[in-house]
């Protein structure tokens, strides 16, 4: 079995998938089963395509730079004439050569970035217009932002490859046979009963397969439109607006952000501190810094720091993006454990069918060859005889192909994305397959504090400026407040608030505002506006020189102001704790900026952590004079500030959570909180949902990130919150808790912060709303209304997907084994299989596909989450299991021994057609036995159930035969 085993979970490598896959050679319909794993031509062909981009593109980037030495002046464009008649002065040819070329020599010949934002018509600060003329033109001229995808795949498709069973082709064969036999002897329409019997039931089987199929292709296409569906900020006609990606134009101005994905090729029109990750387009992980004189933006590529704002410049297809994404849409998705685990005891087992297949066969052939040695006709051979050496044939090929347990492998996926869909109603999309079944086997999650256990809707809620506190949470407190503190530490305030943001009121249209920025930015900002302050009359005052923007690993965000006459100001936020230490003034309530002393400091700190205490995120803004003319170049300052004051930011407990919270605990899944936020904080918020116990530890991530392993390995085991971690310590955390303590880690985040996690967790779940790009591309379920209860019940349908596999398999294996010893045993007992080929392969169908769909589609029940979880060492096939298997099996076997060797007598079978109805008799009690096996299935544990079920199968085979046998 070593060979199954090497492919994980995730990330696993291509030669493993292809070794494995080899490994399953005894498969009956490859198409089918191999149809929603990773097509890995498609793979290897995209891989191609980034390597030769990567080739070309540093050709390219060579090229151009040895080029710019000889600028000729004028280049001799020529726009062509279609492109100047709908009112554009550049071509998308030409665009494209120039980003994706990253040709700086034409670039500037074409007037820079400005030259080429006048060139689409469009406007660095309004953007373009959005009259609908206007925007059709544009479409018309330079595409539309969308990839072409494969045509999707008809109904008949999917008959056609139903068809291609093996199973089905000697059923088929069977049926073609026994219609002409049988019209030949008895003429129509009764010689035809049995052929016609056998091709309806293989095209019940077809048909239904081919709908199931063809539904489950439809849903993973809804899916992967839901996956790619992403929202940007653009300003259109001077509005910043969010709008789909699949509706960016040339000459669009998009707001980038740390986290966000770019949505097209273009170039940098402004912004700070931007480094771009290409390594999605070119495998390369060095990120690249984008600036001015590097102005060149990718689709597909990644924002990993800084935010700007971009001009696109080419769209959809003409990017090298597009061209990636139309191969790799196509690509599939990796096995799931489960599927390689069961693809391999199929191939076993199928193995050692072919072993019996070739057993029993000998031992047919050697009867025959026996009787014909005592009779010395062995150079005389009769039809009747031909005939029975073919019958032994088929009977062998039929053990073989019985014994294959095709169902279970496709059970797997037929489960996987029936829970898919579910999951989806319940508002968490599964980006890969395999991650509904590992969120089953979970034993940990470590969740994100904000937006996942909190409602992510912040609200400054208190102040304390000028060493006084106050209560702000209302429009009207926050008014009185701002008329109670000092002129001067008003003015600084309002400063600092709507300088130092990433965020942005807009105005859109009629007046009414609208905040856009992170919750924690949007809080802020309505807390300024709420004192009285005017965002864009503030803004006019100065000019922003520099801008550090936030980041998880610095906790603060800086700038640097200039104003009119020349001063330069700077202004720092952030974590409390951190940006007080930077801070050795403070303004007093007079309003005048004194030292800060230690009492002073002292009544920041307790008031830090009072607010903290009351589960509020503290931020502490402060600013400091640099003096006149800062040089954009230098750093921005990181001592001698002077405190202005802290906010208490409310963001309530989501409702629902402490009780998800108990679900996931009484189902034996550790809840964690890794969070970016102030310890006490975090504290307050873990208590109120019920993470954080008595006996639990909370601890700051700079204080884990010094414990030895030893201590680790203690401390571990109880850390119910982590706060003030970077993105490393989130990182650290988990691959600790998977290697070292063998957990089943789930992972839940939103920002880039949390991605090395997600990346590194067994499953990853990002959140919808809140979560970056950047986070969900790695992460394997989002989650889409950004609440810790979809989370519990991502487990539970985990659960329930494991569950009914299992069910399944054991339906499956009880059949298999007890088909497989009947006709081997008898036919070396007594040179006849009571079960004829035609009945077992019709058996074998109608329990591939149907029992698959019956069982592994059971909805999960409340009680999944009140057992232990199976963790990573659980077996798959369980002792339970294996009890319900053999003495099911044993039980049937009983019966079927039973009726062959005394059913004649216990049924009064005589006559020439006595053998003929025993047989009947046992292949009837054989299916009602199956039957009853099936709803046993259902429900493992309840054995006696599964034992009276059972024993009704016989006597109700037997009443019915008796009943026929009367009426005969
Ligand atoms: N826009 C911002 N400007 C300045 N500081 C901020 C900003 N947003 C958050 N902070 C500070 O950084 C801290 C959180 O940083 P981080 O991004 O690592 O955590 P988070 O992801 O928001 O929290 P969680 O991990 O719970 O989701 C906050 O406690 C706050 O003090
Ligand atoms: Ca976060």
């Amino acid at each position: 079995m070593e060979e199954f085993g090497e492919v994980r979970p995730k990330n696993s490598s291509e030669e493993a998938l292809r070794r494995w896959r080899n490994a399953c050679w005894l498969v009956k319909n490859r198409k089918r089963r191999f149809r929603f794993t990773a097509n890995l031509s498609k793979r290897s062909e995209a891989a191609l395509i980034r390597r030769s981009f990567k080739a070309n593109f540093r050709v390219a980037v060579i090229v151009s730079q040895a080029a710019l030495q000889f600028i000729q002046g004028l280049s001799d464009y020529k726009v062509p004439e279609d492109v100047s008649a709908a009112g554009f002065q550049i071509d998308a040819d030409e665009l494209g050569s120039i980003v994706e070329g990253h040709d700086l020599k034409k670039l500037r010949t074409h007037g820079g970035v400005q030259g080429i934002v006048d060139k689409l018509s469009s406007s660095s600060k309004e953007g373009i217009s959005t009259s609908k003329e206007s925007l059709s033109r544009r479409r018309r001229v330079y595409g539309i932002n969308k990839f072409t995808e494969a045509p999707p795949r008809g109904f008949w498709f999917f008959v056609w490859e139903a068809l291609q069973d093996m199973t089905l082709m000697i059923l088929a064969v069977c049926a073609i046979v026994s219609l002409i036999v049988g019209i030949v002897m008895e003429g129509w329409p009764k010689g035809a009963h049995d052929g016609l019997g056998i091709v309806a039931s293989i095209l019940l089987v077809v048909f239904v397969t081919a709908t199931s199929d063809y539904k489950q292709s439809l849903q993973f296409k809804d899916l992967d439109t839901e996956k790619k569906k992403i929202i940007v900020q653009v300003t259109r006609n001077g509005c910043r607006q969010k709008l789909s990606i699949y509706d960016l134009l040339p000459g669009d101005i998009v707001h980038l952000n740390i986290g966000d994905q770019v949505p097209a090729d273009g170039l940098f029109v402004s912004g700070f501190s931007l480094l771009i990750n290409e390594s999605s387009l070119t495998g390369e992980s060095e990120p690249v810094h984008v600036h001015a004189s590097n102005p060149f933006l990718l689709s597909g590529t990644k924002v990993q720091d800084g935010s700007c704002r971009m001009l696109v410049t080419t769209v959809g297809m003409r990017t090298q993006w597009g061209k990636l994404m139309a191969t790799l849409s196509e690509g599939g998705d990796d096995e799931t454990p489960l599927q390689v685990k069961l693809n391999g005891v199929a191939t076993v087992i199928g193995q050692i069918g072919l072993f019996f297949a070739v057993v029993t066969f000998a031992v047919l052939v050697r009867g025959l060859f026996t009787r014909k040695l005592q009779e010395r006709s062995y150079w005389s051979w009769s039809g009747d005889e031909a005939m029975q050496l073919l019958e032994f044939f088929a009977i062998a090929v039929t053990i073989v192909v019985v014994a294959v347990p095709e169902g279970l492998p496709l059970a797997v996926t037929l489960s996987l994305a029936f829970a898919m869909k579910k999951m989806m109603n319940d508002k968490a999309l599964v980006r890969h397959l395999a991650a509904c079944e590992t969120m089953g086997s979970s034993t940990t999650i470590c969740s994100d504090k904000t937006g996942t256990l909190t409602t992510n809707h912040m609200t400054v809620v208190k102040a304390c400026i000028c060493q006084k506190i106050q209560e702000v949470s209302t429009p009207e407190a926050a008014l009185d407040f701002s008329s109670e503190i000092p002129e001067f530490a008003k003015k600084i305030l309002i400063q600092s608030i709507f300088s130092n943001t990433g965020g942005e009121v807009v105005y859109n249209g009629s007046r009414k505002f609208e905040i856009l920025g992170t919750p924690t930015e949007t809080a802020i900002l309505e807390f300024g506006l709420n004192m009285g302050g005017d965002f864009h009359a503030e803004r006019e005052k100065s000019r922003i020189v520099k801008v550090e923007p936030f980041n998880s690993l610095k906790k603060k965000m800086g700038v640097i102001l200039e104003l009119p006459e020349g001063d330069c100001f700077a202004h720092c936020k952030g974590a409390s704790e951190i940006v007080l230490a930077a801070c050795d003034k403070v303004i007093d309530h007079n309003g005048d900026v004194i030292r800060l002393d230690e009492s002073s400091r002292a009544f920041l700190q307790t008031s830090i952590e009072q607010f903290a205490n009351e589960a509020l995120r503290t931020l502490c803004l402060a600013y400091t004079e640099v003096g006149n003319g800062f040089s954009p170049d230098s750093p921005i300052p990181t001592q001698g500030y002077t405190c202005i004051g802290i906010v208490g930011i409310k963001d309530p407990v989501r409702p629902g959570v402490k009780e998800s919270v108990a679900v996931c605990k009484s189902a034996g899944i550790v809840v964690r909180m890794v969070t970016g936020d102030n310890i006490n904080t975090a504290k307050a918020i873990a208590r109120e949902c019920g993470i954080l116990t008595d006996d639990g530890i909370a601890i700051e991530g700079p204080v884990f990130r010094e414990k030895s392993d030893e201590e680790l390995e203690k401390i571990i085991p109880k850390i119910q919150v982590m706060a003030r971690s970077s993105p490393l310590d989130k990182h650290k955390l988990v691959k600790h808790l998977k290697n070292a303590f063998g957990e089943v880690v789930a992972v839940t985040g939103d920002g880039t912060n949390d991605a090395p996690a997600l990346h590194e967790a067994d499953i990853g779940l990002a959140m919808g709303i809140a979560g970056t790009e950047v986070a969900k591309e790695s992460a394997d379920v989002i989650i889409l209304d950004d609440n810790f209860s979809t989370i519990a019940t991502v487990a539970k349908w985990g659960r329930s997907v494991y569950i009914n596999i299992q069910k399944f398999v054991q339906f499956q294996l009880t059949v298999n084994v007890v088909a497989l010893i009947v006709n081997f045993s008898s036919a070396c007992l007594t040179g006849d299989a009571p079960l004829t080929a035609v009945q077992l392969l019709w058996v074998n169908m109608i329990m591939d596909t149907l029992g698959a769909l019956a069982l592994a589609t059971e909805p999960p029940s409340d009680d999944l989450m009140k057992r232990p979880p199976v963790g990573r060492k659980g077996k798959f096939i369980s002792n339970t299991m294996w009890r319900n298997i053999l003495g099911q099996a044993l039980y049937q076997l009983v019966i079927l021994w039973f009726l062959q060797t005394n059913g004649k007598v216990a049924f009064r079978l005589e006559g020439s057609d006595a053998d003929l109805i025993l047989n009947t008799l046992i292949f009837n009690s054989f299916v009602f036995c199956q039957v009853f096996n099936e709803i046993s299935s259902r429900d493992m544990e309840k054995w006696v159930v599964t034992v009276l079920l059972g024993f009704l199968g016989m006597p109700i085979a037997a009443a019915l035969k008796m009943i026929d046998v009367g009426s005969e």
